[in-house]
């Protein structure tokens, strides 16, 4: 695994983070030394497969970049009617992630798109992820995307939807970012590299509130919806569409 360097000398200018090649390359050590729960969250995007998974259903995966969340669902999909769709607008993961799932066999189809996710439609889905791409998109396209999303969704069908979050109160907000900080030096980030990221990311990656990210889930009509994991100002939650009533 190529490490993470992008930070690490001065720069003159810093500009706008994007998902280009030299962070592509890099993206695997980048993520896992970045987010608090990583692993953790891949790992139960894939129990939520095996709990939510229905007969003949699409999984979507928003803004995929390598594939992990695609690869977790994937390796729990038993019926071979399934289809996982990867969606991402960066060349550069796209390609890399086609490469990279040509790698393991499955039964299960499963298509890389290049393509904004914004213009795709979504239908016939049990699950939709949003692994840390929400937070990436202009602030008012969002409500739409999640409206479109529940509507995508089949009944007793679930939006699993990471994201790094702020806090209204600023003192518990610096905390939070204290704390995400410790951990980035703990993984080997320096000062520089830090502060030079955070510079980078300032006006393109714009996190909401929990709070509205649950009145967002409301007004799409989700009827339920809970922060299944939180570590410092990272969070991962699901909204559950409304199961068709039994006849029993
Ligand atoms: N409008 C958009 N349309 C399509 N893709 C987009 C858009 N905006 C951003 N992206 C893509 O969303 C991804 C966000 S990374 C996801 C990690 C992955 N889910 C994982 O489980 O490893 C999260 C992070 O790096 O913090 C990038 O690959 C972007 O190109
Ligand atoms: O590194 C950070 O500070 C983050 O917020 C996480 C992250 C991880 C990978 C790409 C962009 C942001």
């Amino acid at each position: 695994m190529q490490k993470d360097f992008i930070y690490a000398e001065p720069l003159a200018q810093i500009q706008d983070f994007c998902f280009d090649a030299t962070v592509a390359e890099v993206f695997p050590d980048m993520i896992q030394r970045s987010v608090p729960g990583y692993q953790t969250i891949v790992q139960t995007i894939g129990k939520l497969t095996q709990k939510y998974q229905q007969p003949a259903s699409r999984y979507y995966d928003l803004g995929c970049s390598l594939g992990a969340a695609s690869l977790a669902m994937r390796r729990q999909l038993t019926d071979a009617g399934s289809r996982i769709i990867a969606i991402d607008n960066s060349p550069a993961m796209v390609e890399r992630c086609q490469r990279h799932l040509q790698s393991f066999r499955s039964d299960v189809p499963l298509e890389v798109l290049l393509a904004d996710i914004r213009d795709v439609e979504i239908n016939n889905a049990a699950i939709v992820v949003s692994n840390f791409t929400l937070q990436f998109l202009p602030k008012q396209h969002r409500d739409e995307l999640v409206a479109r999303i529940y509507q995508g969704l089949k009944p007793g069908g679930i939006f699993i939807l990471s994201e790094k979050i702020v806090l209204d109160n600023p003192q518990t907000h610096e905390l939070l970012i204290d704390l995400h900080h410790d951990f980035k030096r703990a993984n080997g980030y320096s000062e520089l590299e830090i502060s030079q990221k955070r510079s980078a990311l300032e006006n393109v990656m714009l996190p909401d509130t929990i709070e509205e990210h649950q009145q967002r889930f409301r007004q799409a009509g989700f009827s339920s919806s809970v922060v299944w994991f939180q570590c410092f100002n990272f969070c991962s939650m699901v909204a559950i569409k409304e199961p068709e009533p039994s006849d029993a």
